[in-house]
């Protein structure tokens, strides 16, 4: 019953003498636990949400180190950004990997402007289809630096390599049920994100003009149609149109204090190849492909929940507009000169159509049957219906949808059976 012996008689207290292979044993354990220690700490750290695999974190995109500068990388950042017409515009396109982002930049290429891209490629969605995007407008001549909008020091270094004489920012966090599982990552794009990018254009010499991606989220419960950029939009139903509106009163301070030139646009419903996996259209496709059922909301009293969808194409053409008429900025040294344009315009098709009619197309286009799964507008963030009134757009754009949801959606449908291999190969 030796062992007895190594426990203090007194509580507390230890016997003052120890047996060398006692101590010995203790100086082991001692190591032992000093291990155990430091391993669980490495563990911690490293599981962290600063560093952990929950896509959901911010703190992990912000983190994420992106390797840029050298004289290799400002050649290529140059060379991308360097026009091909003697009238043309140098654009920085935030967000260029996503999908409005892929499209803008491919057209402004196409038409002889120099584009450099910007993208944090983060997993909100399936970021190998935003690597698909990359190497399509690698292909067409646009690089896409790799970086987050909130890294100052990358702004500042990408504006001193080249003189930008746009800025169209597109990267944003989207989507409008998310919002409730990750509030952060809203205020981490969307609203400091959008400050920092303002912060460094102010400083730029010269300024660019801004041309940003708004949204018609931002008319949230207002009930008036169609929807008016004069109408109310203090009744945001979601975070994210919360940011996005934080978004337009942010534009006026920094036009009112700085002279920057700001155009923000309320996208409705965008759709179109190449689109987001998060989007109704999109997972209703790869869902109908799969036999699997879909959820179809409804309003009050069996209401019609409908959207003024808005194809790509439309879009595009209503961004380029907004950077053909956007005037200079009037800053320099960031102090305000004299005053500068500030505008909002709504980017929609103008003819909403209730969900439940595009699954019919998408059945149609599909040859399939979906299982519909009928169900309450749930309170996330959902509004039961969209509608925008053009013609402010129409008037000092020159922005005229041609594209009606049928048309659209089969562009849609062929892309997509194209990319995913004939549906074989189903988008996650
Ligand atoms: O126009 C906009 O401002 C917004 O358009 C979309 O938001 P949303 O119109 O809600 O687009 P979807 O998420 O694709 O939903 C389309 C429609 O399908 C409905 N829906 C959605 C999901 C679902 O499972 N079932 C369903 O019936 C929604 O209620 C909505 O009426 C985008 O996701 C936002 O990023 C964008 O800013």
């Amino acid at each position: 019953m030796k062992h007895l012996d190594d426990i203090p008689s007194t509580p507390g207290k230890f016997k003052p003498y120890f047996h060398r292979t006692r101590w010995q044993s203790s100086v082991a354990k001692l190591a032992f636990w000093s291990l155990v220690f430091v391993g669980l700490i490495f563990i911690f750290f490293y599981r962290s949400p600063l560093v952990s695999d929950d896509p959901t974190s911010t703190s992990r995109r912000s983190l994420r180190t992106y390797s840029w500068g050298g004289p290799a990388w400002e050649k290529r950042v140059r060379s991308s950004a360097r026009l091909r017409s003697r009238r043309g515009f140098s654009v920085l396109v935030t967000g260029a990997a996503g999908f409005v982002g892929t499209h803008v930049s491919s057209a402004l290429k196409r038409r002889g402007d120099g584009v450099l891209g910007l993208d944090n490629f983060n997993d909100y969605y399936d970021p190998s289809l935003k690597r698909a995007r990359q190497a399509l407008l690698e292909r067409s001549g646009v690089f896409v630096v790799e970086g987050d909008i909130n890294d100052a020091a990358l702004l500042k270094k990408l504006f001193e390599v080249v003189p930008f004489t746009h800025v169209m920012h597109l990267a944003a966090q989207a989507g409008v049920r998310y919002a409730m599982e990750n509030p952060s990552s809203y205020v981490h794009s969307n609203i400091a994100g959008f400050v920092n990018l303002l912060e460094v254009c102010k400083s730029a010499n010269p300024q660019p003009a801004i041309v940003w991606a708004s949204s018609s989220s931002v008319y949230g419960l207002n009930t008036k149609v169609p929807f008016s950029e004069k109408d109310r939009t203090d009744q945001p139903a979601s975070l994210y149109a919360a940011t996005k509106k934080a978004g337009e009163e942010i534009a006026h301070t920094y036009n009112h204090i700085y002279g920057l030139s700001l155009t923000g646009l309320r996208f409705f419903t965008v759709y179109g190849p190449w689109g987001r996996p998060d989007m109704a259209y999109f997972f209703f496709t790869r869902d109908i492909l799969k036999g699997k059922p879909i959820s179809i909301f409804e309003g009050v009293n069996h209401g019609t929940v409908a959207r003024d969808f808005t194809y790509i194409d439309d879009i595009v053409k209503g961004c380029l507009g907004a950077l053909d008429t956007a005037e200079k900025s009037t800053g320099t040294g960031g102090k305000k000169r004299g005053a500068a344009q500030l505008r909002v315009f709504n980017l929609g098709n103008t003819s909403p159509v209730p969900v439940t009619d595009l699954v019919t197309i998408l059945e149609r286009l599909l040859k399939l049957k979906a299982k519909r799964n009928i169900m309450k507008l749930p309170r996330n963030g959902d509004v039961p219906f969209t509608h925008a009134n053009i013609s402010s757009a129409q008037r000092e754009l020159g922005y005229k949808p041609t594209t009606d949801l049928q048309t659209g959606l089969k562009k849609f449908a062929r892309w997509y059976l194209g990319y995913y291999n004939g549906g074989k190969k189903a988008a996650s």
